[in-house]
């Protein structure tokens, strides 16, 4: 009797505590899509982009998949920047490489840590989803508009309705990709998926993950107007690994390659990998990236077509800063390091001319 007596006055407790907790009505995704339209120019685009992807996935085009850019946005103007750079120099090489713009606004945190330009537009800790979601979308369409591919990683499925028309790819990180929640939404979208290994380094979990994304599902998730629905998707056949190294140790080198591949085959997955040349493959020193893309290059030029694609970590400059608001330099990250811009159009021109010498 007592004992049940206390559990209904924690139980009122915490309805109270529910009920008197602050939270701020978020725009719907209709609206949001209603004041930042795509248009059918600009979707015709996105489709197109995402057609290039599956063509590469598919074996169909021989091309270098490469999703580059910042670890995370946290200033829109700096990201425009790299996204004009970025789109001038993937149209000088786009014979060989298909470049594609992480435009990440959510980040996952170890513990905890600044969450994201959708978060906290504002890097203060206040949080203002509303306008995060708002910058996020404009600052992609403006990116679709310069004619770059848009790449983020979805780790909140309920913001999936908000941006994924402007998705061609997306990543569903090492910390969700065992989640349903998130496989169930990979079954949904339009945008090719790269489904990340754990932080604890195992590839099975990115492999169920292919399996079960490429499956129908009917699931739980929020309507164009907000509302909740019970959400019935078709299926992604297009997903792929995202080898990205676990617990410091890399998984890039030829015999882990080899190993995922063969995992691949043997579950009857398409065998397609991009290799992530940050994060545990560069051992988080942004300046091991490019021997990592030097070697996966090498490993393609040698004849592994599983090899679709790489990632990198990179922005205007090299490195990282602490986020101390009204001291940030511009065009640096303020998550993990990331390579400058002129060692990325070194490295992305450097790939180019190897895959062209090739043939
Ligand atoms: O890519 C980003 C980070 O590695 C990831 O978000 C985890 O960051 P944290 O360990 O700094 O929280
Ligand atoms: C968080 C990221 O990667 P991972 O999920 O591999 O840690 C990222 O690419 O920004």
């Amino acid at each position: 009797m007592t004992a049940s007596l206390s559990l209904a006055t924690a139980d009122l407790n915490a309805a109270a505590t529910q009920e008197t907790a602050p939270q701020m009505t978020l725009p719907t995704p209709q609206a949001l899509k209603r004041q930042c339209p795509l248009g059918t120019t600009l979707s015709d685009r996105v489709d197109a982009q995402r057609q290039q992807i599956r063509d590469i996935l598919e074996g169909r085009d021989d091309r270098l998949l490469a999703v580059v850019g910042p670890c995370s946005i946290h200033d829109p103007r700096s990201a425009l920047e790299y996204a004009r750079r970025l789109a001038s120099l993937a149209d000088s090489i786009r014979d060989r490489v298909l470049v594609v713009m992480r435009v990440y606004v959510e980040k996952p945190r170890t513990t905890v840590g600044w969450k994201g330009l959708a978060y906290d537009p504002d890097l203060d800790g206040k949080g203002d989803m509303a306008r995060g979601l708002e910058l996020s979308r404009q600052l992609m369409r403006e990116i679709v508009e310069l004619g770059l591919p848009v790449a983020t990683e979805i780790l909140q499925p309920m913001i999936a309705p908000y941006l994924e028309d402007l998705l061609a790819w997306v990543a569903i990180g090492a910390r969700t990709t065992e989640s349903q929640l998130h496989r169930e939404m990979a079954s949904g979208i339009g945008a090719v998926v790269g489904f990340k290994n754990a932080t604890s380094g195992d590839v099975q979990v990115a492999l169920d993950a292919m399996r079960s994304a490429a499956h129908p599902h009917q699931h739980f998730a929020v309507g164009e107007q907000g509302q909740p629905v019970m959400r019935e998707t078709a299926g992604n056949p297009y997903t792929h690994v995202v080898l990205r190294g676990g617990h410091g140790e890399p998984n890039y080198g030829v015999d882990a390659v080899a190993a995922a591949r063969k995992a691949l085959i043997g579950t009857g997955l398409p065998p397609r990998l991009m290799v992530d040349c940050s994060h545990a493959n560069a051992r988080k020193d942004h300046r091991r990236q490019s021997e990592v893309l030097l070697e996966v290059l090498a490993q393609r030029l040698a004849g592994d077509t599983s090899l679709i694609g790489v990632m990198l970590e990179s922005h205007l400059n090299e490195g990282k800063q602490p986020l101390e608001p009204g001291k940030l330099r511009y065009g640096v990250s303020v998550t993990d390091a990331c390579i400058g811009w002129e060692t990325t159009e070194h490295l992305l021109s450097l790939a180019a001319e190897r895959l062209a010498q090739q043939g």
